[in-house]
């Protein structure tokens, strides 16, 4: 990516806040891929190759962007990312947090029985 930029004379452009509006200008466009389809299953089975196609070319962007702002701003996204993932964990400990979706199935088959009572 930085030779990408410096062989078109780009870095004077791509300061943090250019780079932050462009990469919110590509999660629009990964947006509208999206818009007005309702839910889609993963995998996106019924979608045609040239969607998937233009899918990753947006994901591709808002990644690209995402690098490079990390880069101009002294981050090291892959150390940042992995941080993260360890205080994600700590945050939600896996064994709360399976308790809790069992809870919460259960308090919506309990709506759902009384539900079926108040027919
Ligand atoms: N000043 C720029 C312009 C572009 N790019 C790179 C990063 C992105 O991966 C891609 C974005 O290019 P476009 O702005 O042409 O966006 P799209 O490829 O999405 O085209 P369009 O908006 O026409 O769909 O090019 C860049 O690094 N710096």
């Amino acid at each position: 990516m930085a030779d990408f930029v410096e062989e078109r004379d780009w870095d004077q452009f791509h300061t943090p806040r250019n780079l932050l509006l462009a990469l919110v200008g590509e999660v629009g466009e990964l947006s509208e891929i999206f818009q007005w389809k309702g839910e889609v299953p993963r995998g996106l089975p019924d979608w045609e190759e040239k969607e998937k196609q233009h899918l990753g070319e947006e994901l591709s962007d808002v990644l690209l962007y995402l690098v490079r702002l990390s880069d101009i701003c002294g981050i090291d996204l892959g150390k940042a990312a992995l941080r993260k993932l360890e205080l994600n964990a700590i945050k939600y400990p896996a064994s709360l947090c399976k308790a809790q979706c069992v809870a919460n199935q259960s308090a919506g088959e309990w709506v759902d029985l009384v539900r079926y009572c108040a027919l």
